[in-house]
């Protein structure tokens, strides 16, 4: 069977075009809100230049700019002093100035990179540009999906929402990749502060797969111009995760194998990743660069961004803060990846590690913390505002006022499931450790009522002592610390 194997020495080539909802105040081109209400009616946030009525003006968004610049400097990618919009004209209803404002020719952020760590090794993604564009309306598909719908809604409440795309270089070479460069694009984001994960299609990637002959793809993993150019590849649109990246992808190398193995060639296509199904559904044939007719956006000057760049800071970043922490706190590389790929998770360890003991700090945030969290599907987001109680909670653990048991066991987890806060459970549940006063007279108590091992001990019996500890923690509830116990017990003793 020789097409077999030929089809089996095929390489995955994929590139991704990822669509980022930045975090501004108002819409790119015009004053509308970008805050979606929590009972909003369709179409209630928007104006003349949103709904592309005749005559009205875009005026550019200052933030959605400087969030693009921080991006950029982000992906290392090169700023041009000057940057140009364009309009691409297509048809649709998400769409009613029959064209989208988006930038070609000269994109404000060009030729960057990112690193990412795959299992065990690092690849660098080359990342071809990143540009600003508008997001257009959103349609809702009424009774089905897109390809079985009655009837399609259209509500333009999203329309003008500013966006980056992120184009990629065609460099992974396996559907999981793409999952671990978006986690790490995600991050890399929420710490820049101009995008929020948790807001529902907030990143949007289409994903351009193809399969070409093994043999084109050179030693060092890359894949010629001329090899890429003559591989028929499907471009999956609609995946909003980094699973469903991963998982529309896994099925499109599938069905492309399987088509080749069967001796039928891939079609050029675009292609719908319908995620409750769990397959890709052909939409249309590949639309071509020239059936957009690009021209000049006339209505927006040319961007002069060469001063304005050089003034607009970005913070730390994941992979520096990584090392950072591993230095300055002494963790291990799984902890500090656990304490540093979500920003805020980061910002409160640092602040505990600070202020107690490092170790202790990384112990409770890494593992008791998240590990809780996460055994609730919560997130840190999800307790922000309670985050100086689990300080409080790490500070009577740190300061030797709560065992560690019982911090662990009553107090977070009474913190999580009935929001409590830790002192008001420490009172309740009376687990504080005990004072010196209990414990001494919890002593003296054990060696009143147990003559018999009293004078074991004195007759050279070491077990006795530890019976005797075990009578004074019953005492105490097991809220004395045992090493002092038995400390104070042979003082009493020997007198
Ligand atoms: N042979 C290939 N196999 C897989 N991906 C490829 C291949 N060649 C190019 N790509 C990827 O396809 C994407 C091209 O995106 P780009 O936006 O430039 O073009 P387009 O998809 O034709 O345009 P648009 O989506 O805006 O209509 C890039 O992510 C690139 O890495
Ligand atoms: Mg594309
Ligand atoms: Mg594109």
């Amino acid at each position: 069977m020789s097409t077999r194997t030929a089809t089996e020495e095929r390489a995955v080539v994929i590139g991704l075009e990822v669509h980022v909802q930045l975090e501004t105040d108002t819409k790119i081109f015009c004053g509308c809100s970008t805050e979606p209400a929590p009972d909003e009616e369709p179409n209630t946030r928007t104006c003349p230049v949103c709904l592309g009525l005749p005559g009205a003006l875009p005026v550019l968004n200052e933030g959605a700019v400087e969030a693009a610049v921080k991006i950029g400097k982000a992906l290392e990618a090169d700023i041009p002093e000057r940057t140009t919009f364009h309009r691409k004209n297509y048809y649709y209803p998400d769409l009613p100035k029959n064209f989208q404002i988006t930038q070609y020719d000269a994109p404000i952020c060009a030729d960057g990179e990112l690193e990412v760590a795959v299992e065990d090794s690092r690849r660098t993604i080359g990342i071809t540009r990143a540009h600003l564009e508008e997001d257009p309306g959103s349609l809702q598909h009424a009774g089905g999906s897109i390809d079985t719908a009655d009837h399609t809604l259209v509500d333009y409440n999203r329309a003008g929402t500013p966006l980056v795309e992120i184009v990629t270089e065609p460099d992974f070479r396996s559907p999981a990749e793409t999952r671990a460069f978006l986690a790490k694009l995600e991050e890399v984001l929420e710490y820049l502060g101009v995008f929020d994960a948790t807001r529902d299609g907030s990143l949007r990637v289409d994903a351009n797969v193809s399969l070409v002959p093994g043999e084109a793809v050179a030693d060092d993993g890359s894949v010629p111009e001329d090899a890429l150019a003559e591989a028929n590849r499907t471009e999956v649109k609609n995946i909003s995760s980094h699973k469903g990246a991963e998982k529309a992808l896994a099925y499109e190398v599938t069905r492309q194998r399987n088509a080749l193995r069967r001796g039928r060639a891939v079609d050029q296509e675009t292609r719908h990743w319908d995620e409750s199904r769990g397959i890709t559904v052909s939409m249309r044939s590949k639309e071509a660069e020239k059936d957009y007719r690009y021209f000049r956006e006339a209505d927006l000057p040319p961007l002069e961004v060469s001063d304005w760049r050089e003034s607009i800071p970005i913070p730390e970043l994941p992979d520096a803060r990584r090392e950072r922490f591993r230095a300055e706190y002494g963790l291990d590389a799984e902890s500090a990846d656990k304490l540093t790929s979500r920003k805020a998770v980061a910002d409160f360890y640092e602040d505990v590690a600070d202020r107690f003991d490092p170790d202790l700090a990384a112990t409770w945030v890494a593992d008791n913390l998240l590990g809780e969290l996460n055994y609730r599907d919560m997130a840190i987001t999800d307790v922000a505002d309670r985050l100086e109680e689990f300080a409080r909670l790490i500070e009577l653990v740190d300061a030797g006022e709560l065992t560690t048991k019982n911090a662990e066991e009553v107090v977070l987890r009474g913190m999580l499931d009935d929001g409590d806060d830790p002192d008001t459970i420490v009172e309740r549940e009376g687990l504080g450790t005990a004072d010196t006063g209990e414990v001494e007279a919890a002593v003296a108590d054990a060696i009143d009522d147990n003559p018999e091992a009293v004078a074991d001990y004195h007759d050279g019996d070491e077990g006795a002592i530890n019976f005797l500890v075990g009578q004074v923690m019953q005492r105490t509830g097991g809220s004395a610390d045992p090493g002092e116990v038995n400390a104070l017990l042979r003082e009493r003793l020997d007198e």
